[in-house]
């Protein structure tokens, strides 16, 4: 590429939607997609079966070699997660029975690690709890020796070594938790919407994100230069000098907070972390935030096939505590179902999954699994020094509400409220209010709900906007019936994580944003340079508004303050 002025090809940006600011720039990685089932058919006349038979080793000695490389240049849990992967590739019962299958059966090497990995995988089923746990690992293995043996890319996250923007046509969140920051620059998928799990995780990893970009993966060719730019939604192919500085120096640049979120005149505001595990927990904390308004525990335990014991879910709630001893910690009961499946509580054959039995509901279904993980936060709560809350997610009736409040009483925890993420919930705010103690509005489903709109579906991400006006009523309704109860409203939703809605949130009754912690130094200066009757105006310009473009331009308009930090 030629950077001579006048010159220089023009630049091409591909637009899709950023949902993670921040500029990023690196060689394109693929996610790999798992292999086809390789055909049954078997080995031709006069074809050596023996060797054969030992391409089965030598397979999964390469992936075990592969992971064990990768394993050593990261930490933590996706080092002790590569390792344990590379471990099972090296099972010998795995291996022995996929070359005793292709000698047996004159079957391909192939073909006898698919059929071998699906016996050993039914035996971890049968034995159940932990061992049935690990029938997936066996299948992610399958898939990696069977990607070596026909020559296809490996599936999953690519495990190289150097730092690499990762391209993907969508992301399970199993996918992103596991992601490294150290080495995922950035993220683009071709599908996904703001409010999606995947941008949520990027968001918390610090991984700028560009989401809904059509046909990605044609687009973005493993090993090419690309520069990501998460906060405009862009992605340009082979960037010039003049980006990688830029880029650069975005990695270099830092806010800080001093651990007081408050308006120009002082009306407090706390600005709390949304965290999923003990590392978010960690990140909270270093970044000074106030205590945690949502502990996601769900993200505990994506990857478990049976419910967790009390034991593995006090010591896992504990964990996260631990970092906040003395702050509030609100932590939400199991939020699974739709874009968050758990094997153990969700039903998959739904046809409607975000309108299914998900959230609170899945209760009605499993009511002994919502009972004890209240056992197991009651007992991480005793052992801590958190002051924890407790909030249950889509409750949509007042019913569900008082039943909550109650089960949260039997076990001695007297902080319990709701999420108000239904707009059914943000309607009957006031008696809901009237039995919890508390509400946190929950704006990424609220608004799926309130715009009908795929919170996954990048098409229509002009609807799942926050900014939209029918969204701010429903929080403006939600505030009102607060202030009725004198019982306090915060959000948790993404909303809170833009320093521009914050100040509306704020004018319309909000007393507490939540978001991920790399957002609260922006949110903080922004709110600490506008006062509150100033947010009060703004609001009200923002709710009067009759779309989410006009009403974010009214508030951009009110707020020099965000040009003048460059957000
Ligand atoms: C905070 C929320 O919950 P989650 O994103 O986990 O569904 C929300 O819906 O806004
Ligand atoms: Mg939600």
């Amino acid at each position: 590429m030629n950077d001579q002025p006048g010159l220089r090809a023009p630049v091409r940006d591909l637009q899709g939607v950023g949902v993670s600011p921040g500029l990023a720039a690196g060689p394109v990685a693929q996610l790999g997609a798992p292999p086809a089932e390789p055909s049954r058919g078997t080995l031709p006349a006069g074809a050596d079966v023996e060797a054969e038979a030992d391409r089965v080793r030598a397979a999964a000695e390469e992936v075990a070699a592969g992971l064990e490389t990768a394993a050593a240049t990261v930490e933590g849990q996706a080092r002790e997660l590569l390792e344990t992967t590379a471990q099972m590739a090296r099972d010998p019962s795995l291996v022995k029975t996929a070359a005793r299958r292709v000698r047996a059966d004159r079957l391909t090497a192939a073909r006898g690690v698919w059929e071998a990995a699906g016996t050993v995988a039914e035996q971890l089923r049968t034995l159940g709890g932990y061992m049935a746990e690990r029938a997936q690992d066996v299948t992610d293995v399958r898939n990696r020796i069977v990607a070596v043996l026909t020559g296809t890319a490996l599936p999953g996250v690519p495990t190289r070594p150097e730092p690499f923007v990762l391209v993907a046509q969508d992301l399970a969140p199993a996918d992103t938790a596991l992601l490294d920051p150290a080495r995922v620059r950035a993220i683009v998928t071709a599908e996904g919407g703001p409010t999606s799990h995947t941008a949520i995780l990027a968001r918390s990893l610090g991984i700028p994100a560009v989401v809904a970009l059509a046909g990605a993966l044609d687009a973005l060719p493993e090993g090419r230069a690309v520069l990501v730019d998460g906060g405009a939604g862009t992605v340009r192919l082979d960037p010039g000098a003049d980006d990688l500085e830029r880029a650069a120096a975005a990695a270099g640049r830092q806010r800080s907070f001093d651990g007081r979120g408050r308006t120009a005149d002082g009306h407090e505001v706390a600005l709390l972390a949304n965290v999923g595990d003990a590392r978010g927990a960690a990140a909270a904390a270093a970044a000074g935030a106030e205590g945690i308004g949502l502990f996601r525990t769900e993200f505990c335990f994506l990857d478990r096939a049976e419910e967790p014991s009390v034991a593995d879910q006090t010591a896992a709630y504990r964990e996260v505590l631990a970092h906040f001893p003395g702050r509030k910690v609100v932590v939400r009961t199991l939020d699974a179902g739709a874009d968050k499946p758990l094997p153990f509580l969700t039903d998959t054959a739904e046809a409607n999954p975000a309108l299914g039995v998900r959230g609170l509901r899945t209760a009605r279904r499993s009511p002994a699994v919502l009972d004890h993980q209240l056992e197991a936060i009651a007992a991480a709560a005793a052992a801590e020094e958190a002051q924890v809350w407790v909030m249950a997610p889509m409750v949509a009736t007042v019913a569900e509400a008082e039943s909550f409040v109650a089960a949260c009483a039997a076990h001695g925890l007297d902080r319990a409220g709701v999420m108000v993420e239904v707009p059914a919930a943000a309607l009957l705010a006031g008696p809901i209010l009237a039995r919890a103690h508390f509400a946190s509005v929950g704006t990424n489903d609220l608004t799926q709900y309130v715009m009908a709109a795929d919170r996954l579906l990048g098409s229509l991400a002009d609807l799942s906007d926050s900014w939209q006006p029918a969204v701010l009523r429903l929080v403006e309704e939600t505030c009102r019936g607060g202030a009725q109860q004198s019982r306090p409203v915060g959000v948790c939703g993404e909303a809170a994580a833009d320093p521009a809605l914050a100040v509306v949130l704020v004018g319309l009754g909000v007393a507490t944003l939540s978001m991920t912690p790399r957002a609260i130094p922006d949110v903080a200066a922004v709110l600490a340079a506008t006062d509150l009757q100033r947010c009060r105006e703004l609001a009200r310009a923002a709710v009067d508004a009759e779309s989410a473009e006009e009403a974010r331009a009214r508030v951009r308009a009110g707020l020099p303050v965000l040009a003048e930090l460059g957000l």
